[in-house]
């Protein structure tokens, strides 16, 4: 099942710059992973905004929840996700 997530980062201004390097090393390491097998299809920077545009492929709703819960930088994020169905007129078959 494919979902649409939007993930904007508020980090706390007072938080220390190396333990806000550390949740940014330690998202970019999952993420990383997460797209290597196919969990995170894509991911989009939102220009001008500390905010990505993703689409996550995973077998439910649950699923999902359970990905973005692990996230470093989870306590930090508002998401906002919508579940996708494939268009009658996509010509991508892999749109499910
Ligand atoms: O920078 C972001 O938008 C948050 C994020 C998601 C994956 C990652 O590496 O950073």
């Amino acid at each position: 099942m494919l979902f649409h997530v939007r993930m904007t980062v508020k980090l706390p201004t007072d938080m220390p710059a190396e333990q806000a390097a550390r949740l940014k090393a330690d998202e970019k390491e999952l993420a990383q992973r997460l797209q290597r097998e196919g969990t995170w299809r894509h991911l989009w920077r939102i220009a001008g905004l500390y905010a990505n545009v993703s689409i996550f492929d995973v077998a439910d709703a649950q699923a999902l929840h359970d990905t973005l819960m692990q996230l470093p930088l989870y306590p930090y994020m508002d998401i906002e996700v919508m579940a996708l169905c494939r268009h009658p007129s996509s010509i991508h078959d892999d749109d499910r």
